[in-house]
């Protein structure tokens, strides 16, 4: 699940390769453009890890942040990423 760490909604995912995690976040980029908010990433080989949290709200975790991370679990289970312990 997400844990909020330092105002941010934090996740870590791990995929089979790097292209299935370029993938995803290629959808993910996709919904965020969508949805007008953007994840902070990172991305090493085959590992996503992610914090959310909303600029214009004075950088804290806000519904948009909840929003957000509910599509970004439905793309990683649509990728087959499983959680994995991150920062
Ligand atoms: C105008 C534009 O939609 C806004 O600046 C959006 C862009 N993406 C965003 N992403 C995040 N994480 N927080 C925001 O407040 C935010 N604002």
């Amino acid at each position: 699940m997400w844990t909020e760490t330092d105002n941010a909604l934090t996740r870590t995912f791990r995929f089979s390769d790097f292209k299935m995690a370029f993938s995803f976040m290629s959808d993910v980029a996709e919904e965020a453009e969508y949805q007008e908010h953007h994840p902070w990433w990172s991305n090493e080989y085959n590992v996503v890890s992610f914090r959310l949290r909303t600029h214009d709200a004075g950088n804290r975790v806000t519904d948009k942040d909840h929003k957000l991370a509910a599509a970004i679990d439905q793309l990683a289970a649509d990728y087959g990423g499983e959680e994995i312990a991150g920062f």
